[in-house]
């Protein structure tokens, strides 16, 4: 069990909170860092969270994909933001970041990478599972991916969204493309897909955050001689989603407060992760980046240059921003994180440190290995390792879960129809 050493929080899934009577969720306080007591403990809810054991006969790990050239990269945006009503400026800026970096969004290596981890950690362990990568928005496509299942023979797939929380850009979306896939390649009566349960609060992805923010704060006091622990702040940054996505991720029947489940996620585990890193003195927040969309539509804030901005008010020196919503030192890390919020740091007079995301940790990869297993194996709930109390997430969606109002319904997989 490589991926559970998060001491008291982590093989055994007992956060310290989890016995707490959940209060109502309309008068849950909302206090930055504080797990939101409206939601139920998922451990407390009992059997919806798991399916039966299947016998599936291979993984298909389901990435964002990106441009690898300069030609690829309009067609990218295009594939990306079709009927999303993104301004033209935004495109255009996001092309530029991309542009700078010769065309080449480092995505679609970390998957490549992280495909050869799996297979590396699926064969140490004598599970012969073969694992087929897939994309929603570039080549490899999901559909390639089933053209490479049928051709194979594989029939009952279980699938790896490179993608941590509940939101509908980070989980419903997926599910969607997979639904479609189906129909795109006409497959839909011979290959079955189910996908692992957001793992935001598995041990296994948290592991690399806590040493990360240990890491971060060790560096920036030794570097800074008269830096006290008084004047640091952590910043979690993660995708900043519209409100109304925000107010819809989740299953609708239960209550999380400001942000729906996806805010309170991230503050779930940000909580965990500064308790995990000897951090509890540290002041910490969770800020948003890369937002787009016009203007007028409200997405989640503080933004975090806004964020870094105040800083210095607030008597600090140094910040640790920690790419918490995303798996891998992608476009969104390279050019959002360390090119734009460190610049604001320094122009704010801030020292800074960025933390590593998971990438191929070899905790990450274990545990989603064992995020397979345990589909394969049936685990109950109350073995299910999570290291917050909104988790262990659900094997299957519930209905309502993630919606999107902007868009329009299409159909999803691996969820309960509404
Ligand atoms: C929650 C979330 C994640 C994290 C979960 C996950 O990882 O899935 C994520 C990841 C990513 N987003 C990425 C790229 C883009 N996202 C865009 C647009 C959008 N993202 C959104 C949300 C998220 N996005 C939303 C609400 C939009 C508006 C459009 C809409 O309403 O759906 C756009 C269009 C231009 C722009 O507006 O920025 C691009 C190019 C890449 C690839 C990076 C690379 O190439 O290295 C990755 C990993
Ligand atoms: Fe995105």
């Amino acid at each position: 069990m490589a991926a559970t050493n998060l001491g008291s929080t982590g093989a055994e899934g007992a956060a310290p909170a989890r016995g707490r009577k959940p209060g109502p969720a309309a008068s849950a306080p909302c206090v930055p860092g504080a797990i939101v007591p409206g939601a139920t403990p998922a451990a407390q809810q009992g059997a919806e969270h798991v399916t039966e054991p299947v016998a599936y006969d291979a993984i298909l790990l389901a990435g964002f994909g990106g441009p690898e050239g300069q030609d690829d990269v309009i067609p990218f945006l295009r594939n990306v933001t079709s009927g999303r009503g993104i301004p033209d400026e935004r495109l255009e800026e996001v092309a530029h970041h991309y542009r700078h970096f010769g065309g080449v969004s480092p995505i679609n290596e970390h998957n490549r990478e992280l495909k050869a981890a799996l297979e590396a950690e699926l064969a140490s362990r004598g599970v012969e599972l073969p694992v087929l990568w897939g994309n929603r928005n570039w080549d490899p496509y999901l559909n390639d991916a089933l053209a490479e299942a049928k051709a194979a023979g594989h029939t009952k797939l279980i699938a790896i969204a490179t993608s941590a929380y509940s939101s509908y850009s980070s989980c419903r979306q997926y599910r969607e493309d997979f639904a479609d896939a189906l129909a795109d390649t006409g497959l839909g009566d011979v290959i079955q897909i189910d996908k692992v349960r957001q793992f935001f609060d598995h041990p296994g992805f948290v592991q690399p955050f806590v040493e990360g923010v240990r890491d971060g704060i060790a560096t920036l006091l030794e570097q800074n001689p008269d830096l006290e622990r008084s004047g640091i702040e952590v910043l979690f940054a993660t995708h900043s989603i519209p409100s109304t996505d925000a107010a819809k991720s989740g299953p609708a029947d239960r209550g999380f407060g400001e942000g729906g489940a996806y805010a309170a996620q991230h503050r779930a585990v940000a909580e965990v992760v500064m308790r995990e890193a000897g951090a509890d003195d540290v002041a910490w927040q969770l800020v948003y980046q890369s937002r787009s969309g016009p203007p007028s539509m409200p997405w989640l804030e503080p933004d975090i240059n806004d964020a870094i901005a105040e800083l210095p008010a607030a008597g600090r020196s140094a910040v640790v921003i920690v790419p918490l919503g995303f798996v891998s030192d992608h476009m969104e890390v390279l050019w959002d994180l360390d090119n734009e919020a460190l610049e604001t740091a320094g122009e704010h007079g801030l020292a800074a440190v960025r933390v590593p995301t998971p990438g191929t940790h070899p905790a990450y990869v274990a545990g989603l290995v064992d995020l397979v297993l345990e589909r394969v194996n049936g685990t109950p709930v109350a073995e299910r390792p999570a290291v917050t109390e909104l988790g262990p997430w659900y094997d299957v969606c519930r209905p309502g879960c993630c919606e999107n109002v902007r868009l329009g319904f299409r159909p999803a997989l691996a969820g309960i129809a509404p």
